[in-house]
């Protein structure tokens, strides 16, 4: 028997491998895509920063939609082992659909790098993007089951430790897709999981089973609803009201599904919070200073799931046992709403620093005006009515000016005086720049937010007296100014030319700085040194290091909430309805992205911070209410439950059969635990 058992253990352990690694390749595929999404909407589609965002979180909100499509068919129709199957090839298809509409050269006749027909690429990405989702989405409830299914109802303890492993795997996979592209792994998740075919415990669908639920709660309401009168006897619970017409297995196990699905009406809020990590908080760290922003922001949570994820599995959750507390899976999940507020608090602390620190830019009824100099002397400048500036030569003045209107007017010092009305933009930043010859002076448009990506915007103003060309940049005529090229951070070399002449000049750059150089007329003969720098924007000055906080809280909420989510989801569902609680699961997190998507178009509140806390407080009190229904939600064995109700209807002999084996392997395995128990002692 130890043998036996021994060999089945193995033999257990090497499918759920196969399953796990399947999860570890579709998500590896699935992120890997997802991080370079964005970029593929602004820098070959060239949507603007709003579209881009608006699609990507409409893209991530399908995906976690689908599962119900996935669920339907696994638990209606194919069964979980082929819906896997079938949507991994829907979902490869997707891929590669993604991947054809990203070669510009299918539509580029003139050869000039920039596709012809934008409709094509659009259209074959966004069915790229559709066939992904219901790939990604499909199999996603089902291998999450499917990984359950292969455990028997007394191996609760391995379950959770199978959903904590197969956690790690969907995180270790997220990690790695920044490294490697992700097109191979979609046709090794598809080979990994044909691999362990024959191993799997493979549950058969049991006929169209959401049509019955969907026709057995009709029935209740409608029922319910012709026995209003209160001459009717009230039953135990509305379900009770389908007893006339359905079986009450059918019964017991949808009162098991919605009394979850109902709990799960708060939970949205929680990815809510979580889902900005990828929205505001990058928009935060633009605004940080520190060389490790795209790392930062694309690795810190898989990386920190990787380590949380056993810590808290081994160390922190037996050690709130043995202190004897009752840490139930719905309290571990309130305590990881808590955890995401107090990320969210984190972050608005952060971003008071921040504030402290940024400029203060134009409101949308205001405008902002700095004056360039590059006139030959130092000039007295005169802004009607009462605004007088003292600007040297090759100098600005120290700051920019704030206007509530935007007609002025601009007299020059000069002999004779030289005055110009200007109008300016309402919201807007502008330079006025003063060339060699101040009759022609002239607006040019400043940012009016931080760089992104902690870039570096810089222009140069062209005091020389005939054309330069510099580094990268169009020719620049004598007195004009360069439109914004933004550069990283660190060392950048430029080289000025013109004809024969030339000179180098290098600028160590920080983040989120912007800056306008201006040329004197005597650039060759003094080899670039007399160049002298405006700052438009001060380089940002509060470091990203103080984002880890933040990412460590959310994701310790992350562990608390969504293993045990997962795992809760799982354990409570009845067994021909496991999908479908898994697919209601994901779908909390679909209902979070679209609230994501629905702050972003509503806008922001005017302080960053005061949105944060606003974001802290709601999950709070959504959290308490969580903990309230919680409390009065009792946990259940659907198992049990089922067996109850068939031994109330009469059990088939077949399934009575099935049973006395189960209770048979229990028992044999409970013997040899107790062996191995006495053979260590
Ligand atoms: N760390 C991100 C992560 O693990 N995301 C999960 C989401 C799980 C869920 N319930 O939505 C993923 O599967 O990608």
């Amino acid at each position: 028997t130890l043998f036996s058992n021994k060999k089945k253990k193995r033999k257990k352990i090497c499918y759920i491998f196969f399953i796990v690694v399947n999860e570890f390749c579709e998500r590896f595929s699935y992120y890997g895509m997802r991080a370079v999404l964005v970029l593929y909407f602004r820098y070959f589609l060239l949507w603007d920063d709003d579209l881009a965002t608006s699609i990507y979180h409409a893209f991530v909100a399908l995906c976690y939609l689908t599962p119900i499509l996935g669920a339907i068919i696994a638990d209606s129709w194919l069964g979980k082992f082929k819906t896997i199957i079938y949507l991994s090839i829907v979902y490869a298809i997707g891929q590669v659909t993604m991947a054809i509409s990203t070669i510009h050269d299918i539509t580029d006749a003139n050869r000039d790098g920039t596709p012809d027909n934008f409709t094509f690429h659009i259209a074959l990405s966004m069915l790229g993007l559709i066939l992904i989702a219901l790939g990604t989405g499909g199999i996603k409830p089902c291998v999450a089951a499917f990984g359950g299914d292969q455990f028997q109802e007394h191996q609760s303890r391995q379950l959770n430790t199978f959903f904590s492993v197969f956690y790690l795997c969907i995180n270790a996979g997220s990690l790695l897709s920044t490294l490697i592209t992700p097109l191979k792994s979609v046709a090794s998740t598809l080979m990994v999981f044909i691999a362990g075919s024959g191993m799997y415990v493979k549950t058969d669908p049991e006929g169209n089973i959401m049509w019955s639920v969907c026709k057995c709660i009709g029935f209740a309401i409608k029922n319910r609803f012709r026995h209003r009168s209160s001459s009717y006897p009230k039953r135990e619970h509305w379900m009770d009201w389908a007893n006339e017409k359905y079986d009450k297995l059918l019964i017991a196990q949808i009162k098991m599904v919605l009394k979850v699905l109902f709990l799960y009406i708060p939970l949205p809020m929680f990815w809510t919070l979580f889902d900005q990590k990828g929205s505001r908080w990058t928009l935060q760290a633009t605004t940080m200073s520190g060389d490790f922003v795209s790392i930062l922001i694309s690795t810190v949570n898989p990386i920190l799931i990787l380590t949380l994820v056993p810590i808290m599995d081994r160390l922190i959750f037996p050690l709130i046992q043995k202190c004897g507390l009752n840490f139930s899976p719905l309290k571990r999940m309130t305590v990881g709403m808590l955890f995401a507020a107090m990320a969210f608090v984190s972050a608005a602390l952060v971003q008071i620093e921040i504030d402290k620190t940024l400029p203060n830019f134009p409101s949308s009824s205001e405008s902002q005006l700095k004056v360039v100099n590059t006139y030959s002397t130092t000039l007295n400048v005169t802004i009607s009515p009462n605004e007088h500036l003292l600007i040297e030569s090759f100098g600005s003045s120290a700051d920019y000016v704030t206007f509530d209107h935007q007609d002025i007017t601009v007299s020059l010092n000069t002999n004779p005086v030289i005055t110009k009305a200007f109008s300016l933009i309402k919201g807007g930043r502008q330079t006025l720049i003063i060339p060699s010859d101040p009759t022609v002076m002239y607006l040019k448009e400043d940012v009016k937010s931080k760089p992104r990506e902690g870039k570096n915007a810089i222009r140069f103003v062209n005091g020389y007296t005939a054309d330069l060309n510099i580094t990268n940049l169009d020719s620049i005529e004598p007195s004009a100014t360069t439109n914004y090229t933004l550069v990283n951070q660190g060392k950048r070399d430029f080289v000025l030319r013109h004809g024969e002449q030339w000179c180098e000049f290098s600028r160590k750059f920080g983040f989120g700085a912007s800056y306008t150089f201006l040329i004197p007329s005597t650039v060759f003969s003094d080899d670039c040194e007399s160049i002298t720098e405006v700052e438009d924007m001060k380089p940002n000055s509060v470091h990203m290091a103080l984002q880890i906080p933040q990412y460590f809280l959310i994701t310790t909420g992350e562990v608390m909430f969504s293993v045990t989510g997962l795992q809760f989801s799982y354990s409570q569902a009845p067994k021909n309805m496991k999908s479908v609680l898994q697919a209601g699961w994901l779908c909390t997190n679909a209902v979070g992205n679209i609230i994501v998507l629905i702050v972003a178009e509503l806008g922001k509140l005017p302080k960053q911070w005061a949105e944060y806390l606003l974001f802290a407080s709601l999950l709070v009190a959504v959290s308490i209410i969580f903990s309230i229904m919680a409390y009065f939600y009792t946990y259940i064995d659907p198992a049990e439950i089922e067996a109850q109700v068939r031994k109330e209807q009469g059990l088939e002999p077949e399934e009575m059969e099935k049973e006395t084996l189960e209770m048979e392997e229990k028992d044999e395995d409970q013997k040899n635990e107790q062996g191995v128990k006495q053979t260590k002692i």
